[in-house]
C-alpha cells in the first residue's frame, strides 16, 4: 500500500507538487496522469526516496522508503530506463545490482526470461534499443520479487507487442493481490490497463477515483482528462 499525505514539494519558488494526498491500493493497477511538468515524477522520486519533500509523506506499507528494511523486496521501481552503464552486460548490470541486494544469482536469469530478454543477456546494454532498455529496467525491477511496483512511463519505446506485454504481466501482478503505480502520457493505453486513476494538473490532484466511476458519462478517459486538466493536449 502506498500513501501519499499532502505532500508538498518547491523548486525556485515554484510549487511542482502542491499539498497533493491519494492512496494506492493493493490488488489495483493505478495509473497517475498528467501533463507534462505536472508533478509525476517528482511525486514518485520522493516516494522513492531520490528527493525530500518541503511538507507531507509518502509513505510505502507505513514507511517512508529509506526506512524499508528491504527496498528492493519490496518496492521495485523503474524511473529513468534501465539505470545501466552503456558498456555493461545485461546480466552483469542485473547481477551487480542483485549481489549488492542478497539477491541469488538464479533470479537474474528468471528476470531476464520474465522480460524477454534471456537470449540478450549477454550483450551490452549500449546495443540495446529503447525498448529492450525499458524490459531490462522492469527486470530490475523484479529482481528482488517485490509485492509493490513503481513505474514512469514504463511503455516509452516499446513497440506494439511490448506494450501487450507489459499491459499483461501488470494485470496480472495486481491479480495476485500486488500494488502497481504507473505513471504515463497515453490514454488509451492507461484506459485499458488501469482500474483506479490519479490525475494531477499543475501539481494539484484533479481526480482519484475508479476508472469505470471517473470514465462514467464521457466518451473517453482522454475527454475526462482535457476536462480536468484543462490541457487542450498538443504536446500529448
Ligand atoms: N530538479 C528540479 N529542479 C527544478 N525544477 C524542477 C525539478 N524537477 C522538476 N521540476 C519542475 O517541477 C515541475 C514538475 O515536474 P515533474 O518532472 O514532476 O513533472 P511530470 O509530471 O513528471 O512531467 P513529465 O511528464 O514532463 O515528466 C515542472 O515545472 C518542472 O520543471
Amino acid at each position: 500500500m502506498i500513501e501519499v499525505a499532502h505532500l508538498t514539494k518547491h523548486y525556485g519558488g515554484r510549487a511542482a507538487v502542491d499539498d497533493i494526498s491519494f492512496t494506492v491500493p493493493r490488488g489495483r493497477v493505478t495509473g497517475f496522469l498528467g501533463p507534462n511538468g505536472a508533478g509525476k515524477s517528482t511525486t514518485l522520486r520522493i516516494l522513492l526516496g531520490l528527493d525530500r519533500p518541503d511538507a507531507g509523506t509518502a509513505l510505502i506499507d507505513g514507511k517512508p522508503y529509506r526506512d524499508l528494511r528491504y527496498p528492493l523486496h519490496t518496492v521495485g521501481a523503474l524511473l529513468d530506463g534501465p539505470g545501466s552503464v552503456p558498456e555493461r552486460r545485461a546480466v552483469d548490470h542485473l547481477t551487480w545490482i542483485a549481489q549488492s541486494n542478497r539477491i541469488p544469482r538464479r533470479r537474474v536469469h528468471e528476470v531476464l526470461d520474465l522480460v524477454g530478454l534471456g537470449g540478450v543477456a549477454k550483450q551490452q546494454v549500449k546495443k540495446f534499443s529503447l525498448g529492450m532498455g525499458q524490459r531490462l529496467g522492469l527486470a530490475g525491477a523484479l529482481l528482488g520479487d517485490p509485492e509493490i511496483l513503481v513505474l514512469d512511463e514504463p511503455i516509452n519505446g516499446l513497440d506494439p507487442e511490448g506494450i501487450r506485454w507489459v499491459r499483461t504481466f501488470l494485470r496480472g501482478f495486481a491479480a495476485r493481490g500486488r500494488t502497481v503505480l504507473l505513471s504515463s502520457h497515453l490514454m488509451t493505453e492507461m484506459a485499458d490497463t488501469a482500474d483506479e486513476v490519479v490525475v494531477i494538473a499543475r501539481g494539484r490532484i484533479a481526480a482519484h477515483g475508479r476508472l469505470d466511476q471517473i470514465t462514467a458519462g464521457h466518451p473517453s478517459l482522454e475527454h475526462v482528462f482535457f476536462a480536468l486538466t484543462g490541457d487542450q493536449g498538443p504536446e500529448w
